[in-house]
């Protein structure tokens, strides 16, 4: 319930106003050299309060090690790490402890468990996914010759019109909304930032692209690597679609313009596959959309009921992001590198 993968297994722990979130990572190879800062920069790309168009939470997301890791490699054994949670407050959240947020977990939450940790949001906060960067960080490092760039491809309804062969992934970073192309980054702050004046929130899209993937990974059956890469993305709160490769646009296509014909070294001259075939990487490109909803916390008056039944008015309060997809992005890269990782040790474990 709290773990993912099989043998690059994720276990997490922590509520977003409890004392820290943490995990234990297993499956780890022995012998790898990490690489404490980039795992620190990753979890500074998520981390809140890094720019003016998301959530002023302050929250340095220093991660602490505790097992697994000796003189700074790693030594096979379970990587137990903590997060602590620094700047709470709860007291933002008192105003929701008896009405439910429409379209946040509170409802669910509430009627399934028969108690609701309201502060922050308790379990169903984001902040759980800092535990998934740190894992993410370490996966890339074992298999860094895999490639994988995400970035924020729209806002709303401003989408980046380039194909990703178009651009320099070098400068996601470059700007505050992780968009690597500058003038459609600029439009998209600027709508932001309009957005959030409003006390609104809004949605957007993240694309990420995985490349120099080895020809194999991916299970016919239950495991495809589609549906494994569908099902991590598929858990990021706030997500509601994924789609890899031509997506949903395929269904409008015929076969003759849907069919990738190869080239005589097995490439193929299209890619409309998403570097997948039978579930099995074919060693193109793999590429997926994932779908952002707009933040279910507003800061404007929104109608709703409380526990007893009641129909009542709530206010949000508090530090909310209004877009998440800017935070998204390392997000979505850390389960993308934890599935490939999973896969290419599956993959292995099958050569012996
Ligand atoms: C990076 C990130 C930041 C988020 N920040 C907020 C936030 O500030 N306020 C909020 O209400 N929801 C936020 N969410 C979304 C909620 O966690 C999510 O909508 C909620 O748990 C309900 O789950 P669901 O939307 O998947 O159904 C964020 C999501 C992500 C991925």
């Amino acid at each position: 319930m709290n773990t993912i993968g099989k043998l690059y297994r994720l276990t997490t722990f922590g509520e977003s106003h409890g004392e820290a979130i943490g995990g234990i990572i297993d499956g780890v190879p022995s012998g790898i050299e990490l690489d404490f800062e980039q795992i620190q920069d990753e979890l500074d790309r998520r981390k809140p309060g890094q720019s003016k168009i998301v959530t002023q939470r302050k929250e340095s997301d220093t991660v602490k090690f505790l097992s697994g890791i000796l003189d700074g490699k790693t030594t096979g054994t379970s990587i137990g790490f903590l997060i602590p949670n620094e700047n709470q407050r709860s007291k933002d959240y008192e105003h929701i402890e008896e009405v439910y947020r429409p379209s946040h977990a509170d409802f669910t939450y509430s009627k399934k468990y028969g108690i609701r940790d309201v502060r922050g949001g308790g379990r169903t906060s984001a902040r759980e996914t800092a535990n998934w960067v740190v894992a993410g960080a370490i996966a890339k490092q074992i298999i860094p010759n895999i490639k994988i760039n995400a970035y924020v491809s729209s806002v709303g309804d401003l989408f980046l019109e380039k194909p990703y062969q178009a651009l320099d992934f070098s400068q996601t970073d470059s700007n505050i909304v992780r968009c690597p192309d500058a003038e459609t980054a600029e439009k998209m702050i600027e709508r932001i930032q309009e957005i959030r004046k409003q006390g609104d929130t809004i949605g957007g899209t993240v694309t990420c692209v995985i490349q120099n993937v080895p020809i194999g990974l991916g299970e016919p059956i239950f495991d495809k690597l589609h549906a494994r890469l569908g099902q991590a993305m598929l858990s990021i709160n706030a997500v509601k679609g994924f789609e890899y490769g031509s997506g949903f646009c395929g269904a409008r296509m015929k076969g003759s313009e849907h069919n990738d014909l190869f080239n005589q070294d097995g490439t193929t001259k299209t890619n409309l596959s998403g570097g997948i075939q039978g579930g099995i990487s074919n060693g193109m490109d793999i590429y997926f959309r994932v779908a952002f909803k707009p933040v279910a916390t507003l800061m404007k008056e929104q109608e709703t009921i409380n526990s007893e039944g009641e129909m009542v008015k709530m206010h949000g309060k508090g530090r909310h992001d209004p877009c998440v997809v800017p935070r998204a992005v390392p997000i979505v890269e850390a389960l993308a590198a934890m599935t490939l990782l999973d896969f290419v040790l599956q993959d292995a474990s099958r050569k012996i």
